[in-house]
């Protein structure tokens, strides 16, 4: 019987890439699953899905404006829109299932499917649960997590702890060290670091390597620095003159092979960054946004660093300190493999399997 499985959500790259996960292992478990991906017009979603070889439809939903209340005034409209629009692909796609994996773009598919009586399988990947999948939990069938104390917001009876799911070729990889590092043009003899701002870039990551340029280079250490969109024009011309020690990219398409190069790594807090540096085992310097919901990237990184598996910076002290703490650690050897070996006890690389299962097992 060929099973009919929709995934909704999106907006950032921590709700798409595990979507994608999900739907990978589905495929790998029984080929023959007809998946259709449900986003929100205009974002990011729209062009990694198909990029990854899934259809996808988008809604004209958008999130709610914390910082200018103004700006929702078209709110109600566009949930009633998107409600009508979700009632629309069920009719005619018919799935046995519904998976959301949070953000707002998953709210109206899972609404319209729990009204429907179509069972509901939700993802959360935060250690502090999002609005959208708290009131979705109620008539959820199953809520697969990452961390512990989720019942804090769920019914403890339908949580699942699977882990985060991690894209295969994260995973699975099989590049070398200098088979990455040769990717990026840099050199096998030399300390990397990594800086990652999540999948928009890090304003404040990005300000506080800005006067590090010049010493990173003359201390003969290598950075590959993801700066998101729009601080990429800036970056690209800081670090022209550092051009052999220091590579900028917008976006990074092979992360993978950027976890591989890395010694040590700066990164947001986001929970799918944290699944991949567990299952990677890199030393990480976490960075949190203070300002994601209900300041979740502080709690995800605390979790860590509570078990000695990150260091942390705050985000407001981040210019006056991450050059001590990130030039420290590499030249602690000792404090890097106590890391390396804590983050590494933490990775759940089979989490996509499993939750695919428990997807494919609400149709069975
Ligand atoms: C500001 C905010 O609210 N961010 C949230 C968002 O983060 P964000 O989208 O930044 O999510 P994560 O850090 O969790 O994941 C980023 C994903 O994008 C990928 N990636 C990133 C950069 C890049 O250049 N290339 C690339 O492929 C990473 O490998 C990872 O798979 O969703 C996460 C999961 O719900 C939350 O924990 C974060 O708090």
């Amino acid at each position: 019987m060929q099973r009919k499985v929709i995934i909704a959500g999106g907006g950032t790259g921590g709700h798409i890439f595990p979507a994608i996960a999900i739907a990978n292992a589905l495929k790998k478990i029984q080929p023959d699953t007809d998946i259709l991906f449900v986003g929100a017009a205009g974002k990011m979603e729209m062009e990694k899905v198909p990029q990854a070889g899934y259809p996808i439809e988008g809604l004209e939903i958008v999130g709610f404006n914390r910082s200018n209340i103004f700006k929702n005034i078209l709110l109600p409209w566009k949930i009633w829109k998107s409600l009508r629009h979700a009632k629309g692909i069920l009719q005619r796609f018919q799935p046995d299932v519904v998976v959301g994996v949070g953000g707002y773009a998953s709210f109206p598919m899972l609404r319209q499917a729990q009204k429907n009586d179509i069972p509901t399988l939700i993802q959360e990947q935060n250690s502090f649960a999002g609005k959208t999948n708290k009131i979705l939990g109620k008539k959820a069938r199953k809520i697969c997590v990452a961390y512990d104390g989720m019942d804090k917001f769920f019914p403890a009876d339908k949580l699942i702890a699977t882990g985060n799911p991690v894209r295969n070729n994260i995973t699975q990889s099989a590049v070398t060290r200098e088979d990455a590092l040769q990717h990026f043009g840099l050199s096998n003899s030399k300390q990397t670091i990594f800086a990652v701002g999540g999948s928009l870039g890090a304003k404040s990551i990005n300000e506080g390597l800005l006067p590090l340029l010049e010493t990173i280079a003359e201390k003969d250490i290598q950075l590959i620095w993801q700066t998101g969109k729009p601080f990429f024009e800036t970056a690209k011309a800081a670090a022209a003159p550092y051009a052999s020690h220091i590579k900028v990219y917008d976006f990074i398409n092979v992360m993978d092979f950027a976890y591989k190069a890395a010694d040590v790594v700066v990164s947001r807090a986001g929970a799918l960054a944290i699944a991949e540096l567990c299952v990677v085992k890199k030393p990480v310097i976490f960075v949190p946004y203070p300002f994601a919901a209900e300041d979740h990237q502080t709690s995800n990184a605390m979790n860590l660093v509570n078990k000695k598996a990150g260091l942390i910076i705050r985000d407001d002290e981040v210019k006056s300190q991450l050059g001590n703490v990130v030039f420290n650690l590499l030249q602690n050897r000792a404090l890097m493999e106590q890391l390396e070996t804590n983050i590494g006890q933490l990775g759940r690389p089979n989490a996509d399997m499993v939750i695919a299962k428990e997807v494919l097992g609400i149709i069975a």
